[in-house]
């Protein structure tokens, strides 16, 4: 016989008996539905850096959210964050990818606004991807009266039937709600972890990860996740149109991020110096591009998408560097930040 436990009726099962999970998700939902926030609001301000990147996922990870019970890591939808790249093609094989490699998918509607072509968009091509589990999340709860929120979630429920979504759970929060009662930035809970429900996301969320160990050690997470996002944005452009060719063999460090000295206050720049590191001499070509148009056609693109997150201009000083084998190196590759 199996040990007892002794449970009141309503409880879950303690901690101890309890599978330890861990696994991935990720938040969809047009621009400005409150994807970031959101994160922020779960895992606090301190975002994962990418050492000891399990080989699971080669995702951008936003978050850890490390509990006793479980790890949640939120990773990025790669070009979701630009509206632009969004409705674009690459809609199709990107983002369709991390969907159906993530464990759940978050799928954020804002509660002060009606459900639109954006929302019906991304919703259609979740239709799609059918193993994936996903929970429609109705944010910016705070905005609303009772009535308005209680007509979206009906509105959001609908929508899954209309589209034969079956949504793990609907879920109504508040991040901001969540802020203004105090979160401790620790990402170990504290004062009002409780408000505007965005622990009980994360409740509904652990339950749908697979059983398994924890994937990151619990001190992996840095307060400059800048540097890392900035990085994945320049490797990103790096690999647009030639990732065929060099699907693996880009690696983009940011040695360095400084305000430019002797700006006027209104008109900041930030210089940004990033060498983008490739395996083999026969790969500049293809990176360089012939005089050069390629790697500045990259230092544009990204250059722009850089501001757009740090809402900041840019200056950016883009190198190539050939690192031998860098992928087969182990000491290579924790420079990289693999
Ligand atoms: N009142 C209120 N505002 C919120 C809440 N969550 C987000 N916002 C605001 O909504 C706006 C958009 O939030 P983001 O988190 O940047 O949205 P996003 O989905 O990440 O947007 P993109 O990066 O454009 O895709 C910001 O101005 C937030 O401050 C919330 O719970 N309550």
């Amino acid at each position: 016989m199996g040990a007892m436990s002794v449970r009141t009726p309503s409880s879950e099962p303690s901690e101890a008996t309890r599978p330890h999970r861990a696994g991935f998700a990720c938040f969809v939902g047009r621009p400005n539905a409150g994807k970031s926030t959101l994160t922020n609001a779960l895992v606090g301000q301190k975002v994962a850096i990418t050492s000891n990147r399990p080989q699971t996922t080669r995702h951008t990870v936003r978050g850890i959210v490390h509990r006793p019970d479980a790890q949640l890591i939120l990773v990025d939808t790669p070009g979701l964050h630009k509206p632009r790249t969004l409705l674009g093609e690459r809609l199709n094989d990107v983002v369709r990818t991390t969907w159906a490699e993530v464990d759940v998918i978050g799928f954020c509607l804002p509660a002060d606004q009606k459900i639109g072509p954006g929302d019906r968009f991304i919703a259609k091509e979740l239709a799609g991807i059918k193993k994936t589990p996903k929970v429609a999340i109705v944010t910016k709860t705070d905005l609303v009266d009772g009535k308005a929120l209680a007509e979206q979630l009906i509105a959001v429920d609908q929508l899954g039937k209309e589209l034969g979504i079956e949504w793990a759970e609907i879920i109504p929060v508040s991040a901001t709600a969540a802020e203004e009662a105090g979160r401790s930035p620790s990402n170990k809970g504290g004062g009002g972890r409780g408000a505007g429900q965005v622990d009980l996301l994360a409740d509904l969320l652990v339950p749908l990860l697979p059983e398994g160990p924890a994937l990151y050690p619990e001190g992996d997470l840095t307060d400059e996740p800048e540097q890392v996002m900035v990085a994945e944005l320049i490797r990103e452009a790096a690999l647009e149109g030639v990732r065929d060719e060099l699907p693996h063999s880009i690696a983009v460090v940011v040695e360095e991020m400084l305000p430019r000295e002797d700006r006027p206050a209104d008109k900041p720049l930030l210089d940004i110096h990033a060498f983008v590191y490739i395996e083999r001499p026969s790969q500049k070509g293809i990176i360089i591009g012939p005089k050069g148009k390629r790697l500045k056609d990259v230092g544009i693109k990204s250059r722009k998408q850089i501001e757009a997150l740090l809402g900041t201009p840019v200056f950016l000083d883009l190198h190539v560097k050939v690192a031998k084998d860098w992928q087969r190196d182990p000491r290579q590759l924790r420079k990289l930040g693999f």
